[in-house]
């Protein structure tokens, strides 16, 4: 997990540094990782036209030392001026090395001839409103620190704001690369520490991305897992669907089965249950009098062996009108994990709980489970702080709360966040949040992943681990069905167990 700090934070290490290693020496680090980074870009083709935007700041300075480096490579690079103010030394060191430098009049030229452009125009330093030129479509642009038009402070963005296929940042993830329009603008986004020293600080979040994810998951896994039968391995208790909305709970349960669920459980009225036998035959069916059964041998074992169920995915197209059924009020009061989604939110009781429980809502429902405990918010509000809003709602439920989106953040009652922004954009597409429901479901079921056997409760902090990892495998699934096509649930349903395979399962 890569740790995420606020600029001011990242401005006071900076400092720091400055003053220990001189401004330069930390210049020149910088702008080593962008040439590295541009020479990746061009598959190591030697002779290339590699056009540098140059701002007035450190940032543009960090452009003309990558720019310098890049020529002695023997690459035609032009610095383009799009200032008075420049950083002297780099300037000179990119003349010596038989760099070209223009002004900013000859911008679209040069950059219309480049096979790729490098954004030193503004990185930490930017405040919205500026003048910004225009890169062609289909020239790739490589950032540095920060793209330029996008605040680091917030993730807003201004329109004319340079998207990038690629985002090398300096010193620490700050938040507004991971937040707004930030993930939209940075593409590949890839962290050089410089080495700065952020022990006296405190991340605000943490970012889990796919090699996180997988580190947390082997964590996990033992080599006894091999010999474990199906009822050891997780069952999952779907309480789903509805003769209004009957194949939200077919995407849950054909999701939970392709994402290597143990044993599926499914609880549902009888015609949702007849699709069920012909769309996912696996599940088998459980009535109201073995939910009963299943929670009362709960009390004796939880999870694992002895545990007819041992997690819930509670809410994909359930009947949303009025309160929760008896049954499904029983689970709410058990102690098993669950995963509770779409209409499940709107019947889950606020206020303290001792079920170990992931809300996963996006913008619109957060702010309907904020309402129903008490707190109004605005859809402005939510989409400026959500860090802030997704938290209240973690303490309004004593609950994991994933907050879905193009970044998903995932909260605990006690604070501790966890950033995922390895998705697609392509996700967002109905049905994508029922198939999330049964990869997290799936998770939740497996003891091993759990961490925990008998009647241990699972720990908030094991669930906002899996409930990211879930999230990032969600993401993975989505940008590999969007590879060669559109997307639509099914085809998510498809592609899971090759993503699951690939996250060693
Ligand atoms: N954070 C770090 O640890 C490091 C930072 N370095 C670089 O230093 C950068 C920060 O440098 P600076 O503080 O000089 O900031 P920037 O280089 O981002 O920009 C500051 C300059 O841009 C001008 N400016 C900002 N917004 C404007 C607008 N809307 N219209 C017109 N002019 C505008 C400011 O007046 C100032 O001259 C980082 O992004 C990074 O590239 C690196 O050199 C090495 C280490």
């Amino acid at each position: 997990m890569i740790p995420v700090f606020s600029v001011a934070q990242v401005r006071t290490v900076e400092k720091a540094e400055i003053s220990r290693r001189g401004s330069e020496e930390l210049m020149k680090q910088a702008a080593a990782a962008v040439s590295d980074a541009a020479v990746q870009l061009l598959h190591g083709e030697p002779g290339k036209n590699i056009v540098g935007l140059i701002g007035p700041g450190n940032n543009g300075g960090d452009g003309l030392y990558a720019l310098a480096n890049l020529a002695r490579q023997g690459h035609n690079a032009t610095a383009v001026l799009l200032s008075e103010k420049s950083h002297a030394p780099a300037l000179e060191e990119l003349r010596t090395a038989g760099g070209t430098i223009t002004t900013a009049a000859d911008a679209p030229q040069a950059a219309s001839g480049a096979d790729l452009v490098i954004d030193a125009i503004y990185g930490l330093g930017y405040r919205p409103g500026a003048k910004l030129p225009t890169v062609p479509r289909g020239v790739p642009v490589l950032a540095m620190d920060v793209p330029s038009g996008l605040d680091a402070a917030t993730g807003a963005a201004d329109d004319a704001a340079l998207p990038a296929v690629r985002t090398v940042t300096f010193g620490a993830l700050k938040e507004g690369l991971l937040t707004g329009d930030g993930p939209l603008l940075t593409g590949e986004l890839s962290l050089v520490t410089l080495d700065f020293d952020f022990s006296a600080q405190s991340p605000m979040a943490w970012l889990v991305d796919p090699e996180a994810a997988g580190q947390l998951l082997d964590e996990h896994r033992s080599w006894r897992d091999a010999a474990r039968h199906k009822y050891q391995r997780g069952v999952l208790g779907l309480i789903a669907g509805s003769d209004r909305y009957p194949g939200a709970a077919q995407l849950t349960a054909r999701a939970a089965l392709n994402a290597g669920v143990g044993l599926l459980r499914s609880h549902m009225p009888d015609k949702v249950q007849a699709y069920m036998a012909a769309s996912a035959p696996e599940a088998v069916p459980l009535g109201d009098q073995e939910v009963a059964e299943a929670l009362s041998q709960s009390r004796r074992h939880l999870h694992g062996r002895g545990a007819k169920i041992s997690a819930w995915a509670i809410g994909p197209g359930l009947d949303p009108s009025g309160q929760p059924s008896e049954v499904i009020g029983k689970v709410f009061s058990s102690r098993q994990p669950a995963v509770i989604d779409a209409s499940g939110l709107e019947i889950v009781p606020a206020g303290p709980s001792e079920q170990p429980r992931v809300l996963t809502p996006h913008a619109k429902e957060l702010r309907m489970l904020l309402r129903r405990a008490g707190i109004t918010v605005t859809a402005q509000d939510i989409a400026e702080e959500p860090q802030k809003w997704t938290r209240w709602a973690a303490l309004s439920y004593n609950a994991v709360v994933l907050l879905k989106g193009p970044t998903n953040y995932i909260v605990e009652p006690g604070g501790k966040t966890l950033v995922v922004c390895h998705t697609s954009p392509k996700l967002a597409t109905a049905g994508s949040g029922d198939v999330l429901t049964g990869i997290l479901g799936t998770l939740l079921s497996d003891s091993s992943l759990t961490g925990v056997q008998g009647t241990a409760l699972v720990s908030n902090q094991r669930l906002l681990e899996l409930t990211a990892c879930a999230a990032v495998i969600h993401g993975e699934v989505g940008r590999v069905a969007a590879e060669d096509s559109t997307v639509c649930a099914t085809r998510l349903i498809e592609v899971l167990p090759r993503v699951m395979a690939r996250f060693g399962f």
